[in-house]
């Protein structure tokens, strides 16, 4: 463990060769003179005070005290310097650590809690700087001391210097035996705080779904059992921690006994003279001193190993895989994508995508869709490079996707993706971002085509408003927009979009999508996006479904098939929801395709549809919350949401059970009668609902009793 620490301190010294050569210069002086000052006793008693040779006495004196001033200042320069060299070598390890965290592949941050890899620059880091200096300084020092303390003694009297070194090897023993257990327990420990930190981290983030399903008190008590867990191996760190040290003081306490002993037997009998025996037990004094400092540095350097094996494991995570050619970039080469047989899995239990072929030609708008989960957005990761294929082939432009440098290929999207992260800085900085060079102009020219320039022009700082925490001073929806800006400033030759205007109102939606389309012309477009309406100019649409591709085609040739993507259609077809997204309206036709109002009279259903009101929810806001009393039916006219259940053992407090979207529907059981809610249903995106209420359902059937039995008999068998 010692020598691990000692070579990769050695190896983080390399570059400062001069620095530290001088550094181990100084500290030489320093140290020499500490060592041999004890030596002076002998001379003094033996040589002065015995014979009373004042001469004598005032040499020595006088070599003492320059060379003491000499070398203490060589001391103080030498602190300087290590000042120096330790906060290179910080800076040096930040930096490395930092740069690798760039070029690891996705799978490593989805293995990875956030708050482990925040651990490396907060705790493994300066567990290091800790050892590193202890070495430096104390240990420098005592392992000087001992080396010259132990030469010295062994010059002075033979038989003690041996007695002394038996001792060192007991004093050390505890320690040795000790280790392996301390490295354990170090090990677990930080792994607590790993989890300890990422509890807190991920209990900030979550405090609007604690609060907003009223989990305060259990999140509490969830943290009460984490600390409990964290005391246990904190009590164990600590316990061990004193025995390290406590051991080699029971042991040098036993040393010092026999020395004492020994040493005054030795001048009783006159082996040794007394002015060496003074010399002796003072020079045995710091030795045992030094000794004892190397022992309090032993869990630091516990520590610290550890602290190493954890940090290798990231500079040792595989990098993404990028080959060496470079794509050409410009106008005219736009990229063909293909995919033969491609299968992927994030993990052993499930398949995301299976055996997907697919060609997207130069140039042509592509759109992927199917329901949920079907894989969508895994592929558009995978077209970006950030996973690999499980088997099969991507090919950009007939190269192999693994032969293509990434940098240069990845140069030529721009992608806008449901979520979308915004750096701390201003605006500016943050649509910049995608093209450095760009002038303001040009960011304001992509911002009015994304429809926030308006918006942002009303804020006092203009393009100099800076983004808090991850750009929660702005909407959803503003941030969605801001991304869009970002994308089109880039003017890439491919533009990926995946959900990319499901946090806008209608009318932004419309119209950004009119953009879209106009930026089409000379470009690729690939569009990920769950509201069919929005891409039926495609000229391929890809159609999933489970991770496999089940249909592909225009939108006209896909409806003529009838098969999963006209079942798609019809579902969100027939409702309609007015521009500012204040209305939305459904049509009897559609009306008649819920399960309970099949086969009902069109003249019934007109009457029903007029009952329907239109409700609005915010993203993130809560539609239904379990356990409470239902009264109405919902249809998602537009919008998205996450059916979920209350669980403190999953990450965030929630189980995740379904996302439903335009044209699903949630909440009939409480047309029949009044039930408490089973889930908690929240939404995703802004969403617009048509709501039943159960009272007015219960009035058209109780005048039409032909049909009463019939929809009550299907909700029942739907419960
Ligand atoms: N990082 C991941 N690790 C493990 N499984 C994942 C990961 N991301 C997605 N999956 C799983 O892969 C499958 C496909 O997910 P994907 O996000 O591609 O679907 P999608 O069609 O884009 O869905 P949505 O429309 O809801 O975004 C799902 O079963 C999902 O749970």
């Amino acid at each position: 463990m010692m020598l691990t620490v000692l070579k990769y301190m050695a190896s983080c010294m390399r570059a400062y060769r001069s620095l530290a050569a001088l550094f181990f210069t100084l500290l030489l002086l320093d140290l020499a003179f500490i060592s041999l000052a004890p030596l002076s006793f002998q001379l003094l008693i033996d040589r002065a005070i015995l014979p009373k040779d004042m001469n004598a006495f005032a040499i020595i004196l006088t070599v003492l005290a320059v060379s003491g001033v000499l070398c203490l200042s060589a001391g103080v320069v030498s602190d300087r310097i290590l000042a120096k060299l330790s906060a290179h070598i910080q800076q040096d390890l930040r930096k490395r650590l930092f740069e690798h965290m760039q070029q690891v592949n996705m799978g490593f941050f989805e293995k990875k809690r956030s708050s482990e890899l925040l651990s490396y620059f907060t705790v493994d880091l300066p567990s290091i700087e800790r050892a590193m200096n202890a070495i430096m300084t104390i240990g420098m020092q005592s392992i000087t001391v001992v080396s010259i303390s132990t030469i010295v003694l062994f010059y002075l009297q033979w038989s003690m210097a041996l007695v002394i070194v038996l001792g060192a090897a007991i004093i050390f023993a505890g320690p040795y035996l000790l280790g392996r257990r301390a490295e354990a327990i170090n090990i677990s420990h930080k792994e607590q705080l790993d989890l300890l930190v990422g509890d807190i981290q991920e209990n900030i983030k979550a405090q609007k779904v604690i609060k907003g399903f009223n989990l305060q008190q259990a999140m509490t008590n969830k943290f009460a059992k984490r600390l409990q867990a964290m005391f246990l191996i904190h009590y164990r760190k600590n316990v061990i921690g004193s025995q390290l040290e406590r051991l080699p003081m029971i042991s040098l306490l036993l040393v010092n006994l026999s020395i004492i002993g020994f040493g005054s037997y030795l001048a009783l009998r006159g082996h040794i003279t007394l002015g060496a025996l003074v010399a002796f037990f003072t020079m045995y004094t710091s030795m045992g001193n030094s000794v004892f400092n190397l022992t309090f540095i032993i869990p630091v350097f516990t520590d610290a190993s550890v602290s190493i094996d954890r940090m290798n494991s990231l500079l040792h995570a595989p990098k993404e895989a990028s080959g060496s050619l470079s794509l050409p970039a410009g106008i005219d080469s736009k990229p063909d994508i293909r995919f033969s047989d491609v299968s992927f899995r994030y993990n052993e239990e499930q398949e995301a995508l299976k055996r997907i072929d697919l060609r997207i030609a130069a140039g042509t708008t592509a759109a992927f869709v199917g329901s949920s989960g079907s894989g969508k957005s895994t592929l558009v990761q995978l077209i970006l490079g950030f996973y690999q294929p499980s088997s099969g082939h991507i090919e950009i432009n007939g190269i192999p996707m693994q032969d293509i440098n990434l940098g240069s290929y990845r140069e030529q999207i721009g992608s806008v993706f449901q979520e979308n992260f915004l750096f701390r800085g201003t605006i500016l900085d943050n649509i910049r971002i995608s093209k450095p060079s760009a002038t303001k102009e040009e960011v304001i020219e992509a911002a009015k085509k994304a429809e926030i320039h308006v918006y942002i022009m009303t804020l006092s700082g203009g393009y100099d408003t800076m983004v808090q925490d991850e750009g929660s001073n702005f909407s959803g929806g503003q941030r969605q927009r801001l991304a869009i800006a970002r994308a089109i400033l880039k003017n890439p030759q491919i533009l990926l979009l995946d959900e990319a205007t499901s946090a806008l109102d209608p009318i932004s939606e419309a119209s950004i999508n009119r953009t879209f389309k106009e930026l089409s012309q000379n470009r690729t477009v690939i569009t990920v996006t769950h509201r069919l309406a929005s891409i039926t100019h495609a000229n391929q649409i890809y159609v999933f479904d489970k991770g496999e591709l089940v249909g592909s085609g225009p939108h006209q040739e896909l409806l003529a098939e009838g098969g999963y993507y006209k079942e798609l259609w019809d579902k969100q077809n027939g409702m309609q929801v007015s521009s500012n997204g204040r209305e939305a309206d459904i049509d009897e036709e559609r009306l008649a395709k819920l399960p309970f109002f099949q086969g009902v009279d069109t003249e019934i259903l007109k009457e029903i549809r007029s009952l329907f009101n239109t409700e609005s929810f915010a993203a993130k806001q809560q539609v239904i919350q379990a356990g409470e009393q239902g009264e109405k039916f919902y249809l998602i006219a537009r919008g998205r949401v996450e059916v979920s259940r209350k669980n403190i053992d999953v990450e965030g407090g929630k189980q995740h059970l379904a996302i439903l979207e335009d044209g699903d529907h949630f909440g009939e059981i409480a047309l029949l009668n009044n039930v408490p809610r089973t889930a908690d249903i929240t939404a995703l995106t802004p969403c617009v609902f048509l709501t039943l209420q159960r009272k007015g359902l219960h009035y058209v059937l109780s005048k039409h009793p032909e049909i009463n039995d019939r929809v009550r008999k299907t909700l029942q068998e739907r419960k």
